[in-house]
């Protein structure tokens, strides 16, 4: 066993143990795969992690949310939801996280060829917080397949995906410790949103897990 595997199997054990009430599911045949067109694909697996109330009151509560501007046009807006990234080697806002983290490289390592590295959180606080259409195609991730994974945490919000250069969107309810997981062509060949909503809706985050130089 290396260091690696003790500190997952130790992690594992924690996180089975019901009086903590979390626990982070079997990825394998709960994991769904939807193949779409040029070599994308989505996985889904529904409460991966469940007991996940506790870990986003803790990120909500004690992540150094960020509020960013971008110039738009002429203007400088605010961005829609709040922020923070977690660079490869600082270390992430709980241990959940790196447990997730690494099940997941460990999972997708033979396909994916690499560890997950990075650590996205985002917090849309209601309805009015959003993400438009975008591939997150900065970096390695305009020229070569990748991954990008996410955990949902607290209220359900739609994610949509679209082909680049139009064409039917597909939508996945993701909230409540539900996985995501983009990969292939994906991020080059469609797009991905989060849209808004006038519905009264709870706050929900968002944590992506990207391969190194990906955003
Ligand atoms: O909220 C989400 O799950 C998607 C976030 C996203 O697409 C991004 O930050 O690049
Ligand atoms: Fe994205």
């Amino acid at each position: 066993m290396t260091s690696a595997d003790a500190r997952y199997a130790l992690q594992a054990s924690l996180f089975d143990d019901a009086s903590f009430g979390v626990e982070l599911g079997e990825l394998g045949p709960t994991v769904q795969r939807r193949t779409l067109t040029a070599g994308a694909w989505v996985d889904v697996r529904p409460g991966w992690l469940t007991g996940s109330d506790e870990l986003f009151t803790t990120l909500a509560e004690t992540v150094p949310w960020k509020a960013e501007r971008r110039q738009m046009y002429d203007r400088v807006v605010d961005v829609p939801r709040l922020v923070r990234f977690y660079p490869e080697g600082e270390p992430l806002p709980d241990p959940l996280l790196v447990a997730a983290r690494d099940a997941l490289s460990r999972y997708y390592l033979p396909e994916l060829g690499e560890r997950f590295a990075t650590s996205g959180l985002c917090f849309y606080r209601d309805g009015s917080d959003s993400v438009a259409w975008h591939g997150d195609d900065t970096g390695r991730s305009r020229t070569e397949d990748t991954m990008v994974a996410i955990l949902s945490l607290g209220a359900a919000r739609p994610l949509l995906l679209r082909p680049r250069g139009g064409g039917h969107s597909i939508r996945y309810s993701l909230g409540h410790g539900d996985l995501l997981v983009m990969g292939g062509s994906c991020q080059r060949t469609w797009e991905h949103c989060v849209p808004k909503s006038t519905r009264p809706l709870g706050p929900r985050i968002s944590v992506q897990f990207r391969t190194r130089g990906v955003r």
